[in-house]
């Protein structure tokens, strides 16, 4: 069994769980009374290369990266640093995330919030907008072409913007297929948590101009950024390089600065 089908029988799990307490028609409520979802496609479409940055205290391939006292507080210094989205990891079991990370994080910050998670049913999506998300990731790996489009059709009905991440140019043929309006691509390989930051110049082309591109994982720096943004990225996901680091705020401002920089754009024109 692959890292990714263990990742999401231990998910299923815990949705069994969460469905056996909280009925679907409670958290449609819950839904009704969020605060209106804010457009992703417009927030990471801002100037120059976007960052998402990402509230995860642990993973699979690298274990535990930093306690996380305080989300909310984190996700404040990203924003003050310039973030375009939050990107918050609920998975319980390998990510050390949880739904009340998600809460916190949207009571705390103006900026659009991304569910981050292993979405298999439409019953996660109605969570993610109950707790306040404006985004939700579906992993093309995790879902048959059906389920895809049915849960990206799901999301857009309910206000969420889905990312929709992929790993090769089969599965961004699919994305763009079921169609994705914002297309992740992710340098690890979920199946083998492997990284490989030459994945987005590969798979990218397969993209349409009209869907926005990100770049997720493997991000150390501006260094890294950089290259993506020359790969064709519209935006790039950070996660653990900003955990990991001291000064998260000014190391959010670096990467800004460095997609907003002139000759950055320049290049891209
Ligand atoms: O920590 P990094 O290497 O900066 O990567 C962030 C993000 O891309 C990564 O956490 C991620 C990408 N896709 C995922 C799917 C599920 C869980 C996590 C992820």
């Amino acid at each position: 069994m692959s890292v990714l089908d263990e990742i999401i029988d231990g998910v299923r799990a815990d949705l069994a769980e969460r469905q056996a307490r909280v009925s679907l028609d409670a958290l449609k409520e819950r839904a009704a009374r969020a605060r209106d979802a804010k457009d992703g496609v417009s927030a990471l479409r801002g100037e120059g290369v976007t960052v998402i940055c990402e509230v995860k205290r642990s993973s699979p391939s690298k274990g535990a990266l930093a306690a996380i006292a305080d989300p909310a507080g984190l996700a404040a210094d990203y924003e003050a640093g310039g973030a375009a989205v939050i990107s918050v990891l609920t998975e319980q079991r390998r990510f050390g995330g949880s739904l009340a990370d998600l809460e916190a994080v949207r009571a705390k910050v103006d900026i659009p919030v991304l569910r981050k998670d292993f979405i298999v049913t439409a019953y996660q999506l109605w969570e993610a907008r109950a707790y306040g998300a404006d985004l939700a990731l579906l992993i093309v790996a995790a879902l048959d072409q059906p389920a895809l489009v049915s849960l990206i059709e799901r999301a857009e009905s309910i206000g969420l913007t889905p990312l929709v991440e992929v790993h090769d140019e089969e599965e961004a043929e699919r994305a763009v297929d079921a169609g994705a309006r914002v297309i992740g691509v992710n340098a690890r390989n979920l199946k083998t948590l492997e990284v490989d930051r030459g994945t987005f110049a590969r798979v990218a082309p397969e993209i349409p101009g009209h869907i926005v591109k990100v770049a997720e994982s493997g991000v150390r720096g501006p260094h890294d950024l950089i290259a993506y943004a020359h790969d064709g990225a519209d935006a790039v996901l950070v996660g653990e390089s900003l955990v990991t680091g001291k000064d998260p705020r000014t190391a959010v401002a670096d990467l800004v600065a460095a997609g907003t920089h002139p000759a950055l754009r320049n290049g891209r024109d």
